[in-house]
């Protein structure tokens, strides 16, 4: 990321002096402002189940006044007819805004959701994000927001019709035959006794096993799809095939476990919801109570009609309505894992550095508890000087410098600039006083211009030519089809080093009086080399310059040489000194062959 601009990185390890945390912001906590436009869509749901209750009493009522004896009673089955067609009437327009009011409601927490987790993101140590895979953080921001869903929209109409329907339509049967009733309600009590056999410890261990299943095969699928070019070139095909076929077969035998244990409990429930098995009961019940216990034929007809309305909403909250259910729960419970990252604390009462002499004392880092990285750094960077840090590969440079724009924040010891601590600077105060390029660049989907002027963007068009010269990039920004215009992925693509002298140029232009540089090796063109020396000497004057240095020449137009060695300095001085003392950086110096 090369970033004079980004959002300030903030941390969450640090015993940050007076930080100013603001603290977690729970789901709960975000959706409790919709708790009354959620309370409506339960009301009007409700409304609308009741109201469909009607035509099906007018159906039972019509049967009755037809099915009695003596001359039909007109106005009364004219108001039964009236009434169930009200009802009907009632229930569609109920629950059509209940439904409208619910995906209105989803699409705003969705939004809020959304907002929140982009502004947490924002606020997060920088560094947060190298531990976190892009696809991990796309199907939180994405997938998981959106398997809210049915949890907001769908599911007050599942669980309504699950619970209140069959309690209101029980209480109507009760009134006309508590025996019959108690029979009805056998597939419902024979159903709910699976239940808990589907939720033994064993089961439950079997669905975890099966979404870790799942997990397996898309990482393996991912991961082969990223590195699709490298396992070409270099004929690793097999292996990373074997990868994603160890994953499916695991998953196969997974799946095997997790069916067979489920299919017998699933198969018996389904069945005893079923409409047929339903209509069985009521019917032999019905049959056996005509004929023995003295209940009117007519009375059989609310039992028939009403008993599959007792579980047909059960079903279908079994069916798909519980996953939906669960899969949202399991959802809300990754974005509650986002949003509770502890963002970098900010000063309450920030101090403004007086200058910005850097000096860091007795700094230790690990990104790991139980392994330091850097082990007490002692290091001050004048104004005015450049500073090369230098070392073996894995020795702690890129960490050290990533610790002046606050990715973050030292486990001990202390970084100051101006002579505050950075963790009292304010990320404002910082970020315009530190710019920074580092290695792994990213431009944003925008002209070159906009790109160059993300910290400065009223900076006029000469002061961006200028910084792009400066940067060596200037003439290539003319080859390309719109200039400065030109929208950077979509009309163009730059190679590696292209970018960097962008960022390069963005850090430029920003002007800041502290500059943190990685002079990339990857993309050692020479273009990019004459550009980092060419803004090394653009920059001098009073800047603090702080460089990862891999050429010979950085390190010998520097001030000072710091050569890092397994998160500790090992020496420090300047450059012909150094070289002079034929100590830790001559030697490494000639066996690193410096170009
Ligand atoms: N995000 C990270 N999470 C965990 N460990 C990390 C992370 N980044 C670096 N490390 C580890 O910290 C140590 C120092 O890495 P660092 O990148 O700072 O070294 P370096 O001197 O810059 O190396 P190089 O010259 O190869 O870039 C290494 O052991 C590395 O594996």
């Amino acid at each position: 990321m090369t970033t004079t601009d980004l959002a300030p990185p903030r941390e969450q390890h640090p015993p940050s002096p007076d930080a100013d945390d603001t603290g977690e912001q729970s789901v709960a906590g975000l959706l409790r402002p919709y708790r009354w436009s959620f309370t409506a869509v339960v009301i009007l749901q409700v409304i609308g189940a009741v109201a469909g209750l009607a035509p099906l009493l007018a159906v039972v009522e019509l049967g009755r006044a037809l099915l009695a004896s003596g001359p039909i009673d007109h106005d009364r089955v004219w108001f039964v007819v009236i009434a169930g067609a009200a009802g009907l009437l009632v229930r569609l327009l109920f629950t059509a805004a209940s439904s409208g009011i619910g995906h209105l409601l989803d699409g705003q927490v969705q939004l809020a959701l959304r907002r929140h987790l982009a502004e947490r993101l924002g606020r997060v140590p920088i560094g947060w994000f190298s531990r976190r895979r892009t696809g991990e953080l796309t199907k939180v921001v994405g997938q998981d927001v959106s398997a809210v869903h049915p949890f907001i929209a769908h599911s007050p109409g599942e669980l309504v019709s699950a619970f209140v329907v069959p309690l209101l339509s029980l209480a109507y049967l009760f009134t006309v035959d508590w025996r019959l009733t108690l029979i009805t309600l056998i597939p419902v009590v024979l159903a709910l006794a699976h239940v808990p056999l589907m939720m033994t410890p064993a089961r439950l261990r079997e669905e975890r096993r099966f979404d870790a299943a799942m997990g397996r095969i898309a990482d393996s699928v991912v991961e082969f799809v990223q590195g699709i070019s490298v396992v070409k070139a270099f004929g690793g095909s097999g292996r990373a095939h074997r990868r994603f076929r160890t994953a499916t077969d695991d998953f196969v035998d997974v799946y095997h476990r997790f069916v067979r244990g489920i299919s017998v409990i699933a198969a018996g429930m389904q069945l005893v919801l079923s409409p047929p098995f339903a209509l069985l009961v009521v019917l032999i019940g019905g049959t056996v109570l005509i004929t023995t216990g003295g209940l009117p034929p007519a009375d059989l007809l609310p039992f028939l009609l009403l008993g599959l309305g007792l579980t047909a909403p059960v079903a279908a909250l079994i069916a798909h309505g519980f996953d939906d259910l669960q899969a949202a729960r399991r959802a809300v419970g990754r974005i509650r894992d986002v949003l509770e990252v502890a963002p970098l604390p900010e000063p309450a009462r920030p101090i403004a550095p007086q200058g910005h002499r850097v000096e860091l004392r007795g700094v230790r880092f690990g990104y790991e508890d139980d392994r330091e990285v850097l082990r007490g750094i002692d290091l001050v960077l004048e104004p005015g000087t450049v500073t090369a840090i230098v070392g073996p590969s894995g020795g702690g440079k890129s960490t050290l410098v990533r610790l002046l724009p606050r990715f973050f924040d030292p486990a001990h010891g202390s970084i100051t600039l101006g002579g505050v601590d950075l963790r009292r600077i304010s990320s404002h105060d910082l970020y315009r006083t530190v710019s920074f390029v580092f290695q792994d660049v990213r431009l944003l989907r925008a002209s070159v211009a906009d790109n160059i002027m993300l910290a400065v963007p009223h900076a006029g068009l000469d002061e961006v030519v200028r910084a792009a010269r400066t940067a060596n990039i200037h003439d290539r920004i003319l080859e390309l089809p719109h200039g400065y215009d030109t929208v950077i992925g979509q009309e163009a693509g730059l190679s590696g080093g292209e970018a960097q002298r962008i960022a390069l140029a963005r850090a430029l232009l920003a002007d800041t009086p502290v500059l943190v540089l990685d002079e990339a090796t990857a993309f050692a063109d020479p273009q990019t080399e004459q550009a980092v020396r060419q803004a090394l000497r653009a920059l001098e004057g009073d800047r603090t310059i702080l460089v990862i240095a891999h050429r010979l020449e950085t390190v010998a137009d520097a001030d000072t040489v710091v050569m890092l060695d397994n998160g500790s300095i090992v020496e420090q001085g300047r450059p012909a000194d150094l070289l002079a003392a034929n100590g830790r950086f001559a030697a490494f110096w000639r066996s690193r062959e410096y170009r």
